[in-house]
C-alpha cells in the first residue's frame, strides 16, 4: 500500500548549529493512527513543523499524500490538518465562524453541511453560537481539532493533544480520535505519555535525540510486553557480567547489586533454570528474586537510555 507520507532522509540542522534531526525515514501508511513517542526535545516538534512545511529541513524531503512539502507548498498543506500543542483562538469569535474562517483560508468555498458534520462529531453543534472564550479548556481543544479539519484534510497532526487535560477529557478525546480514523483520516499524534500511545497507536515511533529509534507496529510492542524479567537481588555486588553468563540477556544495576533477566514468558523453555545452574557454577549467590512484567514504559526507558 502507498504511504500517505512518506519522510526520506530528513535532517534539520538549526542556526545555533544544533542538530535536531539526523536522517530520518519514516513512512506513515493511510488511515492509520500513529503516535510519535520521545522525550523532551527529542525532535519531535522539529519533525512535525517540517512535515507541515511550517520549518524546512536541511536535508532530505517530505511527500504529503504525493506532494513534497516545499517545492509543493500549497498542495501538500493542503492535505494536512495541524492540531498544535497551544492553544489559539480568537476568543471573541464564535465556534461556528471561527471554524468556517479556517476553511476559507484554504482557499476552500463555502460547505455548511461539512462544516456542521464536523461540529456534530466533535460534538460542538450545541456550541456553534457561543464565543470562544465562555467554552471550557476540553470545548476549546475541540474547536482547535475542528479547525484543522475545517478544509477536510486527509492527516491530522496532533501534537500533544493530551496535555494537561483531565482523566475523563483524555478519554473523550482518544474516542474523539479513534472516531475520526473511522471516517478514514490518517492521524499522527505526538505525545509523552506512553499509556497514550498503547490506548490508540495502530503504530508507535520512537524518536530519542533526532533520530528515530523503532518504529513498530502496537501488537508487535504487545509481543514485547510479554516478556517478563526476572530480577535476582545478589549477595555481593559484581563489576561487570561474568564472561560465562554474556550469551544471556542480562542486564546489571547500576549498584552492582541486581542481575535482571529477561526472557519471553510465553515461550516453551524461559532458560531460567539453566541461568540459575550457571550463576551457581559462577559462584554468584542471591538473596532474593523476583519476577515482573515488562511494560512499554520499560522497552522505552530502556531505549532511550541505551542511546544516552
Ligand atoms: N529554532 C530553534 N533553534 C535552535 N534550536 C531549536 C529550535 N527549535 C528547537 N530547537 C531544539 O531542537 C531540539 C528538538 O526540539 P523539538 O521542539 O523538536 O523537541 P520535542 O521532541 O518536540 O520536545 P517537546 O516534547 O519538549 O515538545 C531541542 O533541543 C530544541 O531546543
Amino acid at each position: 500500500m502507498q504511504s500517505i507520507i512518506d519522510v526520506r532522509q530528513v535532517t534539520k540542522t538549526y542556526a545555533s548549529g544544533f542538530s535536531a534531526l539526523k536522517g530520518i525515514d519514516l513512512q506513515i501508511r493511510r488511515g492509520e493512527i500513529f503516535a510519535l513517542l520521545g522525550p523532551n526535545g527529542a525532535g519531535k516538534t522539529t519533525l512535525i513543523s517540517i512535515i507541515c512545511g511550517i520549518v524546512n529541513p536541511s536535508s532530505g524531503n517530505v511527500l504529503a499524500d504525493g506532494h513534497d512539502v516545499v517545492r509543493d507548498f500549497r498542495a501538500a498543506r493542503e492535505r494536512i490538518g495541524l492540531v498544535p500543542q497551544e492553544l489559539t483562538t480568537d476568543a471573541f469569535e464564535t465556534v461556528w465562524d471561527t471554524v468556517s474562517f479556517s476553511r476559507a483560508l484554504f482557499g476552500k468555498r463555502p460547505n455548511s453541511a461539512y462544516i456542521e458534520k464536523v461540529l456534530r462529531d466533535l460534538s460542538l453543534w450545541n456550541k456553534k453560537d457561543s464565543k470562544l472564550m465562555t467554552l471550557s479548556g476540553g470545548m476549546k481543544r475541540r474547536v482547535m481539532i475542528a479547525k484543522a479539519l475545517s478544509h477536510e484534510p486527509p492527516i491530522l497532526f496532533l501534537d500533544e493533544p493530551t496535555a494537561g487535560v483531565d482523566v475523563e477529557l483524555r478519554r473523550d478525546m482518544w474516542a474523539m480520535v479513534r472516531a475520526l480514523r473511522d471516517t478514514g483520516v490518517t492521524i499522527i499524534l505526538t505525545t509523552h505519555y506512553i499509556d497514550e500511545a498503547e490506548e490508540m497507536a495502530d503504530r508507535i515511533g520512537v524518536i530519542n535525540k533526532g533520530e528515530l529509534i523503532l518504529v513498530e507496529g502496537k501488537a508487535e510492542l504487545m509481543e514485547k510486553l510479554g516478556r517478563k524479567q526476572l530480577i535476582l537481588q545478589l549477595q555481593a555486588p559484581l563489576q561487570a557480567i561474568p564472561a560465562a553468563l554474556a550469551g544471556y540477556p542480562l542486564a546489571l544495576s547500576d549498584d552492582g547489586q541486581q542481575l535482571v533477566y529477561t526472557f519471553d514468558a510465553q515461550g516453551e523453555n524461559t532458560g531460567i533454570d539453566t541461568l540459575l545452574r550457571r550463576l551457581g557454577e559462577a559462584g554468584i549467590d542471591f538473596k532474593d528474586l523476583q519476577t515482573r512484567q515488562s511494560s512499554l514504559e520499560d522497552i522505552f526507558v530502556s531505549l532511550v537510555e541505551d542511546r544516552a
